[in-house]
């Protein structure tokens, strides 16, 4: 396994020292950075080191593995090293974790989200200012389902396009004036945390485009029974998104039987309001791959339970839950039979299978592994 480590913190001669893991990409380097210096100020004896690799998602170029969502590429690497205590805590985008984390891991934080929005990028020098600009026939990149779902249902007359690797590769392939594209789509988060906002077009959202579970947000992945590391991150938590992130994941978690599918959010914490109380509003979306069908739902539910207690983190995840229900109740669950057999019958099926059965087989080995060191 190719990992780095650096530090940068001095070790203080009384502190404790805490290891990091991330992959190694531009984008998820500046989260870690955010993270490092968040735990420094709150903690400025202690010592963090920062440890880095590719995962599965970095390396492996099978498009077909992105577009289906395929499971874990994005950390399943990383979160061996975590089981194994190669590292005390992992940064992630949060969008990139999957619903459900291997035994054993958890969520031990979330911190404030950048602009949940997506954002459309023009090649450079071109003169189109916005999707009702681009001529019909005209080439977006983008290799996400759920981008390209809900544009092709507004935009019919456009055409999609997969692009893949990170978010500067995928710069640079629009604005080859070799290639095909005429615009792409990107987080404005990841944009806007690496600086490139110039290159922002415009923001996408609602009604034309509901962003992905999670966007914009920074997860930190802890082991469940680590104490100390779970009361070092905790304050980094920021509530309004961590209760509207575990709506929108649970949303997520209700509604997929384990493949990703085209699910787009809107989630908004609207904060005390007087005799209101604690509430959430959400926007939720399902769409077929090729956006003629979709099923969406809107409505502000509250977040305090009946006994008073207030912002409870079950009742985020109700919220989820009673609006995934309302979606299969709309007719959802046929858009995500379909998608799932679609999946099925795909040429590159058999090798998004193949990968699969191959995280598991890993994961399966982490958790026995994991099991025997706890006996
Ligand atoms: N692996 C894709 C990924 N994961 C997180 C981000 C951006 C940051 C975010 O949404 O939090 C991106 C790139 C993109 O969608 O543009």
């Amino acid at each position: 396994m190719s990992t780095s480590t650096d530090t940068t913190t001095a070790p203080a001669a009384t502190g404790k020292v805490y290891r990091i893991g991330t992959r190694s990409s531009r984008l998820a380097m500046i989260q870690t950075n955010i993270v490092r210096d968040a735990l420094v100020a709150l903690n400025p004896t202690a010592t963090f080191e920062i440890t880095s690799m590719k995962t599965m998602g970095d390396k492996d170029k099978v498009t077909a593995l992105h577009s289906f969502g395929a499971k874990s590429l994005w950390t399943l690497e990383l979160e061996a090293l975590l089981l194994e205590k190669e590292v005390d805590l992992i940064v992630h985008s949060l969008k990139d974790m999957p619903t459900q984390l291997p035994p054993g891991c958890i969520i031990g934080s979330i911190l404030e989200r950048e602009d949940p929005r997506d954002a459309l990028i023009m090649k450079a020098g071109s003169t189109y200012k916005s999707l009702d600009d681009l001529p019909a026939g005209s080439v977006i990149g983008t290799s996400s389902v759920r981008r390209g779902a809900q544009i092709l249902k507004r935009y019919p007359h456009l055409k999609l396009e997969n692009a893949r690797g990170n978010v500067d590769t995928r710069l640079r392939k629009l604005d080859d004036p070799e290639s095909l594209y005429s615009c792409i789509i990107l987080a404005a988060a990841g944009l806007i945390r690496m600086g490139l906002q110039d290159r922002i077009t415009a923001y996408l959202s609602s009604p034309t485009l509901l962003h992905a579970v999670g966007q914009g947000a920074i997860g930190v992945e802890i082991r469940s029974e680590d104490p100390d590391v779970s009361e070092l991150v905790k304050p980094l938590t920021h509530i309004p998104t961590y209760l509207c992130a575990l709506s929108e994941r649970q949303l997520m978690r209700t509604l997929e039987g384990g493949c990703s599918v085209p699910i787009g959010v809107e989630t908004k914490f609207l904060g005390e309001d007087g005799e209101k109380g604690n509430r959430v509003h959400m926007k939720a979306s399902v769409s077929s791959v090729d956006g003629t069908q979709s099923v969406e739902v809107e409505d502000t539910l509250s977040l305090d339970d009946e006994s008073g207690l207030k912002l409870s983190v079950t009742r985020a995840e109700d919220v989820g839950r009673l609006m995934a229900a309302r979606m299969l109740e709309q007719g959802a669950g046929t858009i995500l039979d379909a998608i799932q057999r679609s999946k099925d019958t795909d040429p590159q099926a058999a090798k998004v299978a193949e990968k699969e059965t191959e995280v598991e087989e890993a994961m399966r080995k982490l958790v026995e592994k994991q099991e025997a060191t706890e006996q």
